[in-house]
This record gives structure tokens, sequence and C-alpha cells, in this order.
């Protein structure tokens, strides 16, 4: 049997506990505000001709915590971000936003907001800064309609270049830039195709000591917003910028936690001292 309809209906808003002006303001604000995006890994194996490459990772890293991820040359940081972004083998789960990304294609993790950069920059050297970034956030658009002199430029290609301190530098030819700039720029683009988990792979390798401390300063201002993991080997950055740190070796995770907790972890001590080392200038990089 149905219930019987109600002659009036209740009120939703009313002398009671809502407020119609706080409501107002729920309604109109910007969705970022409650989205809590994290990246969810469980047993991800990655195996390439029978090596066992990654072998069995679990690793959550949630907005707001600058994660990096390091260990000896090997131990499977870069086939981590691989598996993620589609470009290799795995099995497990990987979920980002919701979305299970592993058996997913490369263009299909882009989307569902995973940006990568590599170690070397892969801009365009004769376009320039804006166009670089034009392009980025206009993915799937033609050429010529993104390469046309536009009136305006997008909100979120000027917002990028802000960000990433290259306003300045909008109208000069990538292939100008500083080194440096170069990886901003990539950052950059990944912004503007609002990638909200970016994996960064040794952003600051090849940079001054001023680039350094800008890129860190940098990544601590996206990570606050989006989730950012970092693969990287120089462990000065790291001491500076990181909040949390992952340390792999030969494909499992061997310790985490905060800078001091990991660096005071024997286990890593061992790894990056002892004889199982390999590290790229281990000894320094532990102490
Ligand atoms: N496509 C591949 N085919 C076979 N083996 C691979 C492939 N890619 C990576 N490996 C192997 O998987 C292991 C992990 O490599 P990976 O590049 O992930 O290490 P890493 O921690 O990023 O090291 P590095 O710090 O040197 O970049 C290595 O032994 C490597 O030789």
């Amino acid at each position: 049997m149905t219930e019987p309809m109600p002659t009036t209906a209740a009120p939703l808003i009313g002398e009671g506990s809502l407020d119609p002006d706080a409501l107002e303001t729920v309604i109109a604000a910007d969705e970022t505000r409650f989205r809590h995006d994290y990246l969810e890994i469980r047993g991800l194996r990655v195996v390439f001709d029978g090596f066992v490459a990654v072998a069995g990772v679990d690793l959550t890293v949630t907005q707001g915590d600058l994660r990096f991820l390091i260990g000896p040359n090997g131990a499977g940081k870069t086939t981590i971000v691989d598996a993620i972004t589609g470009l290799a083998p795995a099995t497990g789960s990987i979920r980002f936003g919701g979305v299970e990304l592993v058996g997913k294609a490369s263009h299909k993790v882009a989307r569902a907001g995973v940006g990568r950069t590599f170690q070397t920059a892969s801009v365009f050297d004769e376009l320039t800064v804006l166009q670089n970034l034009d392009i980025a956030a206009g993915a799937g658009r033609k050429a010529r309609v993104m390469l046309r002199r536009r009136k305006g430029i997008p909100d979120a290609v000027e917002a990028a270049l802000e960000t990433v301190g290259l306003a300045h530098a909008r109208d000069l030819p990538a292939g100008v830039l500083a080194h440096g700039q170069k990886q901003w720029l990539e950052i950059g683009m990944l912004l503007v195709q609002d990638a909200r988990l970016l994996l960064l792979d040794e952003p600051v390798a090849g940079m001054s000591q001023a680039e350094r401390e800008e890129t860190g300063q940098l990544l601590q201002r996206i990570g606050a917003q989006r989730t950012v993991v970092v693969v990287e080997h120089d462990m000065e950055f790291l001491r500076s910028f990181a909040s949390s740190v992952t340390v792999l070796h030969q494909g499992s995770v061997l310790s985490e936690g905060t800078v001091a907790q990991v660096q005071a972890d024997p286990k890593v001590v061992e790894v990056y001292l002892g004889r199982g080392a390999g590290a790229r200038g281990s000894s320094k990089e532990a102490s």
C-alpha cells in the first residue's frame, strides 16, 4: 500500500535551524572546497618478463600531503609512476578520486585528472610559453584554432602563468627559457589540464640552488590543493620540502613517515649505507 501524499510540503528552510543565506553560500561555493582527492594504491605488482619490478606496493597519498618517493636505483619508483599513468603492465588496484586506473589507457588516466612530468621537460621549444599552455589547456582542439591569436587569455592559463611564475615570460619561445623555467612550464601545463594528481619525476635535477628553492615553494603551493607525488634523489631538497616520505627498495615499501622518521629508521640506514646500497651518492645522501 502506498503512503498517503502529505497535503502540505514540509518547509525545507524556515523559522528553524537552516539559514537561507548560509545555504546560498554553500551552493555557490567552489566545488574544490569539498573535494578531497586521494591516491590509494593496493597490492600493486609490475612484472617484466618474469622480473618483479614492483612487488605488492600499498601507498596512500592525500591532498595536501607533499609525498616524496625515494629509494636506490632500480627500487621501482619510476615503474610505479608508469603503472599509475598506464605505461607499465600492472595488477592490483590504483584508485584516484574514486576511479580505478589499473587497466586504463594513458589518455583515460589523464582524463581522470592524473598528470606527470618526465626527467626531461617535454615542452615545444619553438612555441611561446603562452602557446604551450594554450595547447595543454585545449588538448583535443584543432591546432590552428589554438595557435590563432586570442583576444583574451583563458582564466586557467592566466592562473597557471602566475602560479608557476612565468607571467613575465609569456611571449618568449619556450626554447630560450632556463632549465628550471622549462620544468615550471611543464608543471603549468599540468595545471591548465586540471591534473589533480601530479606525479613529478626528479623535478629539480640539474637546477641551480635558487631554482630548487623556488621549485620547492611552488610544489608546496600546488600540494596544498592537489595531490602531489615527487620522485626524487636529492636529499637536501627532500629535507627542505617533503611533508612525508615513502622509501622503496627492491620493489617494496621499506619505510614510510616524516623525513625525521624515515631518516631514523635502521632499515633505511642499512639500505643507504649498508651493503645493500647502490643509491647515488648514498652515504652523503642519508646523512
Ligand atoms: N620496461 C622494462 N623492462 C624490463 N625491466 C624494466 C623495465 N622498466 C624498468 N625495469 C626494471 O625494473 C626495476 C625498477 O626500475 P625503475 O626505473 O622503476 O627504478 P627507479 O627506482 O625509478 O630507479 P632510478 O632511480 O634509477 O630511476 C629495475 O631493475 C629496472 O631495470
